[in-house]
Protein backbone atom coordinates (compact mmCIF):
# COMPACT_ATOMS: atom_id res chain seq x y z
CA UNK A 1 0.00 0.00 0.00
CA UNK A 2 1.14 3.18 -1.06
CA UNK A 3 2.19 5.82 2.01
CA UNK A 4 -1.09 8.05 3.00
CA UNK A 5 1.20 11.03 2.31
CA UNK A 6 1.72 9.91 -1.24
CA UNK A 7 -2.28 9.96 -1.50
CA UNK A 8 -4.31 12.03 -3.19
CA UNK A 9 -7.13 13.08 -0.80
CA UNK A 10 -10.95 13.56 -2.10
CA UNK A 11 -14.84 13.65 -0.90
CA UNK A 12 -17.32 10.57 -1.42
CA UNK A 13 -20.28 12.28 -3.39
CA UNK A 14 -22.23 8.84 -4.29
CA UNK A 15 -22.18 5.07 -2.89
CA UNK A 16 -23.13 2.28 -4.12
CA UNK A 17 -21.64 -1.32 -2.86
CA UNK A 18 -17.92 -1.22 -3.85
CA UNK A 19 -18.20 1.74 -6.09
CA UNK A 20 -17.91 5.30 -4.86
CA UNK A 21 -17.55 8.32 -6.85
CA UNK A 22 -14.89 10.69 -5.29
CA UNK A 23 -14.53 14.03 -6.19
CA UNK A 24 -11.09 15.88 -5.51
CA UNK A 25 -10.00 18.96 -4.25
CA UNK A 26 -10.28 20.60 -7.96
CA UNK A 27 -13.80 19.50 -8.22
CA UNK A 28 -13.07 16.27 -10.59
CA UNK A 29 -15.25 13.45 -10.16
CA UNK A 30 -13.53 10.08 -10.59
CA UNK A 31 -15.38 6.32 -9.85
CA UNK A 32 -13.46 4.60 -7.32
CA UNK A 33 -13.46 0.64 -5.66
CA UNK A 34 -12.82 -0.03 -2.53
CA UNK A 35 -9.76 -1.64 -1.13
CA UNK A 36 -10.06 -4.61 0.87
CA UNK A 37 -13.39 -6.48 1.78
CA UNK A 38 -13.97 -5.26 5.29
CA UNK A 39 -13.50 -1.16 4.28
CA UNK A 40 -16.69 0.97 3.75
CA UNK A 41 -17.39 4.01 2.68
CA UNK A 42 -20.38 6.40 2.44
CA UNK A 43 -21.60 9.75 1.34
CA UNK A 44 -19.70 12.54 3.31
CA UNK A 45 -16.63 10.34 3.86
CA UNK A 46 -13.40 12.19 3.47
CA UNK A 47 -10.84 9.57 1.62
CA UNK A 48 -7.08 9.07 0.23
CA UNK A 49 -7.35 7.38 -3.12
CA UNK A 50 -5.07 6.19 -5.74
CA UNK A 51 -5.18 6.93 -9.21
CA UNK A 52 -5.61 3.77 -11.50
CA UNK A 53 -6.27 4.31 -15.20
CA UNK A 54 -9.57 5.91 -15.50
CA UNK A 55 -10.11 5.07 -12.02
CA UNK A 56 -9.09 5.54 -8.86
CA UNK A 57 -8.67 2.79 -5.29
CA UNK A 58 -9.60 3.98 -2.13
CA UNK A 59 -6.91 3.06 0.12
CA UNK A 60 -7.90 5.36 3.29
CA UNK A 61 -11.17 6.16 5.01
CA UNK A 62 -10.27 9.18 7.33
CA UNK A 63 -11.72 8.89 10.88
CA UNK A 64 -15.41 10.10 10.74
CA UNK A 65 -17.11 13.19 12.91
CA UNK A 66 -20.03 11.26 12.98
CA UNK A 67 -22.39 9.16 11.16
CA UNK A 68 -25.72 9.01 10.87
CA UNK A 69 -27.63 4.99 10.16
CA UNK A 70 -30.61 2.94 10.87
CA UNK A 71 -30.40 -0.50 11.34
CA UNK A 72 -33.38 -2.77 11.20
CA UNK A 73 -33.39 -6.92 11.46
CA UNK A 74 -31.71 -7.55 8.20
CA UNK A 75 -29.73 -4.40 7.16
CA UNK A 76 -27.78 -1.63 8.46
CA UNK A 77 -27.93 1.71 6.15
CA UNK A 78 -25.42 4.59 6.47
CA UNK A 79 -27.48 7.80 5.30
CA UNK A 80 -24.26 9.71 5.47
CA UNK A 81 -20.85 10.85 7.23
CA UNK A 82 -19.25 14.36 8.52
CA UNK A 83 -22.57 15.91 8.15
CA UNK A 84 -23.68 19.05 10.63
CA UNK A 85 -27.02 18.95 10.23
CA UNK A 86 -30.27 17.03 9.28
CA UNK A 87 -33.34 18.92 7.64
CA UNK A 88 -36.19 16.45 8.55
CA UNK A 89 -38.96 17.18 5.82
CA UNK A 90 -42.49 16.39 6.95
CA UNK A 91 -45.55 17.92 5.81
CA UNK A 92 -49.72 17.40 6.38
CA UNK A 93 -50.50 15.87 2.97
CA UNK A 94 -49.29 13.14 2.79
CA UNK A 95 -48.98 13.01 6.59
CA UNK A 96 -46.11 12.89 7.98
CA UNK A 97 -45.72 9.11 10.65
CA UNK A 98 -44.89 10.60 14.22
CA UNK A 99 -42.88 7.10 14.68
CA UNK A 100 -40.55 7.80 11.54
CA UNK A 101 -40.02 11.21 12.56
CA UNK A 102 -39.25 10.47 16.29
CA UNK A 103 -36.69 7.40 15.21
CA UNK A 104 -35.09 9.75 12.72
CA UNK A 105 -34.86 12.40 15.86
CA UNK A 106 -33.19 9.74 18.45
CA UNK A 107 -30.82 8.22 15.64
CA UNK A 108 -29.52 11.87 14.97
CA UNK A 109 -29.47 12.28 18.52
CA UNK A 110 -27.31 9.50 18.84
CA UNK A 111 -24.97 10.38 16.75
CA UNK A 112 -24.80 13.54 17.89
CA UNK A 113 -26.28 15.84 14.59
CA UNK A 114 -28.48 18.68 15.12
CA UNK A 115 -31.63 18.27 13.64
CA UNK A 116 -34.02 20.85 12.48
CA UNK A 117 -37.98 20.44 10.88
CA UNK A 118 -38.90 21.48 8.02
CA UNK A 119 -42.90 21.67 7.79
CA UNK A 120 -43.51 22.59 4.00
CA UNK A 121 -47.06 22.77 1.94
CA UNK A 122 -47.35 25.07 4.81
CA UNK A 123 -50.43 26.70 2.44
CA UNK A 124 -52.43 23.57 2.66
CA UNK A 125 -55.26 23.13 5.24
CA UNK A 126 -54.07 19.34 6.18
CA UNK A 127 -50.48 21.63 7.14
CA UNK A 128 -52.92 22.60 10.60
CA UNK A 129 -52.78 18.94 11.73
CA UNK A 130 -49.57 18.81 10.82
CA UNK A 131 -49.02 21.80 13.78
CA UNK A 132 -50.91 20.30 15.96
CA UNK A 133 -48.63 17.19 16.09
CA UNK A 134 -45.40 18.99 16.09
CA UNK A 135 -46.30 20.83 19.38
CA UNK A 136 -44.75 18.45 21.18
CA UNK A 137 -41.48 18.56 19.14
CA UNK A 138 -41.61 21.89 19.41
CA UNK A 139 -41.87 22.14 23.32
CA UNK A 140 -39.15 19.92 24.13
CA UNK A 141 -36.48 22.32 21.83
CA UNK A 142 -36.72 20.93 18.46
CA UNK A 143 -36.82 24.18 16.15
CA UNK A 144 -39.71 23.81 13.95
CA UNK A 145 -39.34 26.30 10.49
CA UNK A 146 -42.28 26.20 7.82
CA UNK A 147 -42.42 26.43 4.12
CA UNK A 148 -44.40 26.70 1.07
CA UNK A 149 -41.56 25.62 -1.53
CA UNK A 150 -43.81 25.02 -4.53
CA UNK A 151 -45.93 28.22 -3.94
CA UNK A 152 -43.67 30.40 -2.25
CA UNK A 153 -39.91 29.73 -3.35
CA UNK A 154 -38.85 32.97 -2.97
CA UNK A 155 -39.83 33.16 0.59
CA UNK A 156 -38.47 29.49 0.93
CA UNK A 157 -35.42 30.48 -0.14
CA UNK A 158 -34.84 33.65 1.79
CA UNK A 159 -35.89 31.40 4.93
CA UNK A 160 -33.63 28.53 4.01
CA UNK A 161 -30.24 30.12 2.61
CA UNK A 162 -28.80 31.16 5.91
CA UNK A 163 -29.34 28.06 7.94
CA UNK A 164 -27.68 25.94 4.83
CA UNK A 165 -24.99 28.12 2.95
CA UNK A 166 -22.08 26.74 5.05
CA UNK A 167 -23.00 23.42 6.30
CA UNK A 168 -23.09 19.87 4.87
CA UNK A 169 -27.14 19.03 5.65
CA UNK A 170 -29.00 15.61 5.07
CA UNK A 171 -32.24 16.02 3.69
CA UNK A 172 -34.51 13.39 5.35
CA UNK A 173 -38.71 12.59 5.05
CA UNK A 174 -40.85 10.67 3.53
CA UNK A 175 -41.69 10.27 -0.59
CA UNK A 176 -43.81 12.93 -1.49
CA UNK A 177 -42.93 16.26 1.30
CA UNK A 178 -40.85 17.94 -0.83
CA UNK A 179 -37.36 16.83 -1.02
CA UNK A 180 -36.87 17.28 -4.96
CA UNK A 181 -38.63 20.50 -4.88
CA UNK A 182 -36.19 21.32 -1.66
CA UNK A 183 -33.40 20.52 -3.98
CA UNK A 184 -33.68 21.84 -7.49
CA UNK A 185 -34.78 25.17 -5.56
CA UNK A 186 -31.81 25.51 -3.29
CA UNK A 187 -29.30 23.98 -6.02
CA UNK A 188 -29.13 26.39 -9.13
CA UNK A 189 -27.38 23.09 -11.41
CA UNK A 190 -29.20 20.02 -9.74
CA UNK A 191 -28.95 18.29 -12.89
CA UNK A 192 -25.63 18.88 -14.01
CA UNK A 193 -24.42 17.41 -10.97
CA UNK A 194 -26.71 14.29 -10.77
CA UNK A 195 -25.22 13.79 -14.51
CA UNK A 196 -21.65 14.48 -13.45
CA UNK A 197 -22.39 11.37 -10.69
CA UNK A 198 -24.24 9.07 -13.29
CA UNK A 199 -21.28 9.45 -15.87
CA UNK A 200 -18.44 9.11 -13.13
CA UNK A 201 -20.48 5.71 -12.17
CA UNK A 202 -20.93 5.05 -16.31
CA UNK A 203 -24.65 4.14 -15.60
CA UNK A 204 -27.60 6.26 -14.69
CA UNK A 205 -29.17 3.09 -12.86
CA UNK A 206 -27.81 3.06 -9.07
CA UNK A 207 -28.70 7.15 -8.53
CA UNK A 208 -31.78 7.07 -6.84
CA UNK A 209 -31.06 4.26 -4.45
CA UNK A 210 -28.15 5.84 -2.69
CA UNK A 211 -27.37 9.39 -1.29
CA UNK A 212 -26.09 12.15 -3.09
CA UNK A 213 -24.34 15.16 -2.42
CA UNK A 214 -24.78 18.51 -4.12
CA UNK A 215 -22.94 21.56 -3.57
CA UNK A 216 -25.01 24.36 -3.13
CA UNK A 217 -22.68 26.62 -4.58
CA UNK A 218 -20.46 24.11 -6.92
CA UNK A 219 -17.69 27.25 -7.73
CA UNK A 220 -17.10 27.87 -4.18
CA UNK A 221 -17.61 24.39 -3.23
CA UNK A 222 -19.26 25.64 0.05
CA UNK A 223 -22.57 24.66 1.53
CA UNK A 224 -24.36 20.98 0.86
CA UNK A 225 -27.35 18.95 0.73
CA UNK A 226 -27.51 15.36 1.02
CA UNK A 227 -30.46 14.36 -0.63
CA UNK A 228 -31.37 10.63 0.70
CA UNK A 229 -33.49 8.03 -0.23
CA UNK A 230 -37.10 7.85 0.88
CA UNK A 231 -37.44 4.72 3.63
CA UNK A 232 -40.04 2.80 4.66
CA UNK A 233 -38.33 1.15 7.89
CA UNK A 234 -36.19 3.35 10.09
CA UNK A 235 -35.00 0.82 12.83
CA UNK A 236 -32.90 1.89 15.50
CA UNK A 237 -31.18 -1.62 16.73
CA UNK A 238 -28.22 0.17 16.92
CA UNK A 239 -28.93 1.96 20.13
CA UNK A 240 -29.12 0.00 23.33
CA UNK A 241 -32.50 0.01 25.15
CA UNK A 242 -31.69 1.48 28.52
CA UNK A 243 -30.00 4.64 26.47
CA UNK A 244 -33.12 5.16 24.36
CA UNK A 245 -34.91 7.36 27.04
CA UNK A 246 -31.85 9.58 27.29
CA UNK A 247 -32.15 9.66 23.24
CA UNK A 248 -35.88 11.79 23.95
CA UNK A 249 -35.30 14.85 25.55
CA UNK A 250 -38.95 14.98 26.78
CA UNK A 251 -38.47 11.67 28.35
CA UNK A 252 -35.23 12.86 29.75
CA UNK A 253 -36.49 15.40 31.37
CA UNK A 254 -38.24 13.22 33.99
CA UNK A 255 -35.75 10.27 34.77
CA UNK A 256 -34.30 12.01 37.37
CA UNK A 257 -37.61 11.68 39.10
CA UNK A 258 -37.90 7.76 38.70
CA UNK A 259 -37.48 5.96 42.13
CA UNK A 260 -35.48 3.20 40.71
CA UNK A 261 -32.27 4.04 39.31
CA UNK A 262 -32.79 1.40 36.16
CA UNK A 263 -36.27 2.04 35.90
CA UNK A 264 -37.71 1.29 32.07
CA UNK A 265 -40.68 3.61 32.49
CA UNK A 266 -43.15 1.05 31.70
CA UNK A 267 -44.52 -0.59 34.80
CA UNK A 268 -42.24 0.57 37.58
CA UNK A 269 -43.84 2.31 40.76
CA UNK A 270 -42.43 5.89 41.30
CA UNK A 271 -41.62 6.56 37.54
CA UNK A 272 -41.02 10.18 36.91
CA UNK A 273 -42.05 9.63 33.30
CA UNK A 274 -44.95 7.82 33.88
CA UNK A 275 -46.19 10.59 35.84
CA UNK A 276 -45.12 12.95 33.62
CA UNK A 277 -47.22 11.28 31.03
CA UNK A 278 -50.06 11.25 33.37
CA UNK A 279 -49.97 15.43 33.70
CA UNK A 280 -49.65 15.41 29.73
CA UNK A 281 -46.21 16.46 30.48
CA UNK A 282 -45.30 13.98 27.83
CA UNK A 283 -47.49 13.30 24.99
CA UNK A 284 -49.25 10.11 24.76
CA UNK A 285 -47.74 9.76 21.28
CA UNK A 286 -44.48 10.08 22.48
CA UNK A 287 -45.11 7.61 25.28
CA UNK A 288 -46.68 4.92 22.99
CA UNK A 289 -43.33 5.62 20.27
CA UNK A 290 -40.96 5.09 23.11
CA UNK A 291 -42.54 1.59 24.43
CA UNK A 292 -43.25 0.43 20.71
CA UNK A 293 -39.10 1.30 19.72
CA UNK A 294 -37.77 -0.21 23.26
CA UNK A 295 -39.65 -3.51 23.08
CA UNK A 296 -38.26 -3.91 19.01
CA UNK A 297 -35.05 -3.45 21.22
CA UNK A 298 -35.60 -5.88 23.46
CA UNK A 299 -36.12 -8.23 20.87
CA UNK A 300 -34.04 -11.05 20.42
CA UNK A 301 -31.41 -10.03 17.76
CA UNK A 302 -30.82 -12.64 15.06
N1 LIG B 1 -49.03 22.28 -2.27
C1 LIG B 1 -47.71 22.14 -2.28
N2 LIG B 1 -47.14 21.15 -2.99
C2 LIG B 1 -45.81 21.05 -2.96
C3 LIG B 1 -45.00 21.91 -2.20
N3 LIG B 1 -43.71 21.54 -2.34
C4 LIG B 1 -43.72 20.46 -3.17
N4 LIG B 1 -44.98 20.16 -3.54
C5 LIG B 1 -45.45 19.11 -4.44
O1 LIG B 1 -45.42 17.87 -3.76
C6 LIG B 1 -45.12 16.80 -4.66
C7 LIG B 1 -43.93 16.01 -4.14
O2 LIG B 1 -42.77 16.83 -4.18
P1 LIG B 1 -41.32 16.22 -4.42
O3 LIG B 1 -40.37 17.34 -4.31
O4 LIG B 1 -41.31 15.41 -5.66
O5 LIG B 1 -41.24 15.26 -3.17
P2 LIG B 1 -40.10 14.22 -2.75
O6 LIG B 1 -40.03 14.30 -1.28
O7 LIG B 1 -38.88 14.47 -3.53
O8 LIG B 1 -40.76 12.86 -3.17
P3 LIG B 1 -40.06 11.58 -3.79
O9 LIG B 1 -39.44 12.03 -5.08
O10 LIG B 1 -41.22 10.64 -3.98
O11 LIG B 1 -39.07 11.12 -2.76
C8 LIG B 1 -44.86 17.45 -6.00
O12 LIG B 1 -46.02 17.37 -6.77
C9 LIG B 1 -44.56 18.90 -5.64
O13 LIG B 1 -44.87 19.77 -6.67
C10 LIG B 1 -45.63 22.96 -1.46
O14 LIG B 1 -45.00 23.78 -0.78
N5 LIG B 1 -46.97 23.01 -1.52
ZN1 LIG C 1 -39.23 5.63 35.16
Amino acid sequence: MARQTELDTGLVVAAHGRHVVVETPEGRRIQCHLRGKKSECVVGDRVRWQASGDEGVVEHVEPRRNLLMRQDEWKTKSFAANIDQVLMLVAGEPMFSESQLSRALIAAESAGIPVRVLLNKAELPQAEVARERLQPYRAMGVEVLETSLKTSPDASRALLTPLLQDAATLVLGPSGTGKSTLVNLMVEDAQAQVGDISQALNSGRHTTTSTRWYWLDAAARRGALLDSPGFQEFGLRHIEADQLPMLMPDLRAHVPQCRFYNCTHRHEPGCGVRAAVERGEISASRYRIYGEIREELERTKW
